[in-house]
């Protein structure tokens, strides 16, 4: 079963399995792994949603022998990553590492973290599902490419630098964010000749804020998974140039990242959209794994970027409910 919200909306949604069209699917960051759920989109209550609460101990597996990256380590490995960048002259990878929630022997509230979820982040796509065992949830407002089948318009978004949202933007920030745009405006100017670039302003998520340039194009469907597949893994979860970044990020990480960094694509009457699967979370019996990442630079301070880190994961454990 899957769950989701859409950006702006409150209604929750789900999918009938009266259907076999798959309208609702999750690609892996690396592309090897595609989760698709059957049946067409149906809207749910709030009440018929929580009529059934779906808590951990309903899952299938433990997280055993798990490992988790302290500040030292993810610093240690930060400062050979800012290496890296050097040595290879790159203006950014984007690095991640798995925090841990320990239940403690106590559940989780699956359908109340949901609903939390939903609530802190109005301008999110948040989604919660369980297939195969495997359990994940996640809420970002980051858009691959929403395309419009009426009028054949494609609006994806460059998105990237992060800081509280109290603070002011620095240079390391605004760097950071070039590439994102410049590769985007690349990728979109082999597929259209009219495209509509916006000003760089603020984005709120919750407790952080990002950089964002918003881009519109006129493009014709046969084009748009071409668009898709160029356009991902962007700058903004792995780096430029992709293949390099994608090696770097494998020899770094040292974890499959799943669909964390993935996308989930939704096809509805009116739209085809793709959100960036980000600020999420892959739930166990016992535990769950929190994918955290940041865009490192040149430029990076390895403990500012673990403090990143560390205010991406709040994001998601304070919407956490235990029953
Ligand atoms: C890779 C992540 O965020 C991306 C999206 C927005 C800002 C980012 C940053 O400031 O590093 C990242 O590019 C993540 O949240 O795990």
């Amino acid at each position: 079963m899957v769950y989701f919200k859409f950006p702006f909306s409150e209604n929750i949604c789900t999918t009938d399995s009266s259907s076999t069209k798959k309208w609702v699917s999750f690609f892996s960051f690396d592309g090897s792994e595609i989760l698709p759920f059957e049946g067409d989109i149906k809207q749910i209550s709030q009440q018929e949603f929580l009529k059934n609460e779906i808590n951990t101990h309903f899952l299938s597996f433990n997280l055993n022998g798990f490992e988790e990256e302290n500040q030292n380590d993810y610093q240690e490995k930060l400062a050979n990553v800012i290496g890296f960048i050097k040595q290879n002259n790159l203006s950014k990878l984007v690095i991640s590492r798995r925090e841990l929630l320990n239940y403690n022997g106590l559940k989780i509230n699956l359908t109340q973290t949901f609903l939390n979820l939903c609530k802190s982040y109005p301008n999110a796509f948040v989604y919660f599902f369980i297939k195969e065992g495997k359990c994940w949830m996640g809420a970002f407002s980051e858009i691959l490419g929403k395309f419009n089948k009426k009028n054949s318009q494609f609006e994806t978004m460059s998105l990237a630098g992060t800081i509280s949202v109290n603070d002011n933007w620095t240079k390391k920030e605004i760097e950071e964010q070039k590439p994102v745009t410049n590769f985007i405006r690349n990728v979109l100017g082999k597929f259209s000749e009219n495209m509509e670039q916006s000003e760089t302003y603020d984005h709120v998520s919750g407790n952080i804020k990002h950089l964002r340039t918003d881009f519109k194009a006129q493009i014709t469907q046969e084009n748009l998974e071409n668009i898709i597949s160029e356009l991902h893994p962007t700058p903004a979860v792995c780096g430029i140039p992709k293949d390099l970044c994608q090696n770097a990020i494998e020899q770094f990480e040292k974890y499959p990242r799943k669909l964390y960094a993935g996308y989930i694509k939704v096809e509805t009457e009116e739209y085809i959209q793709y959100f960036v699967n980000l600020r999420c979370a892959e739930f166990f019996k016992n535990a769950a794994l929190i994918y955290v990442g940041g865009g490192i630079t040149a430029e990076s301070s390895v403990e500012k970027e673990w403090q990143e880190t560390e205010l991406k994961a709040e994001a998601i454990l304070k919407n956490v409910a235990f029953t």
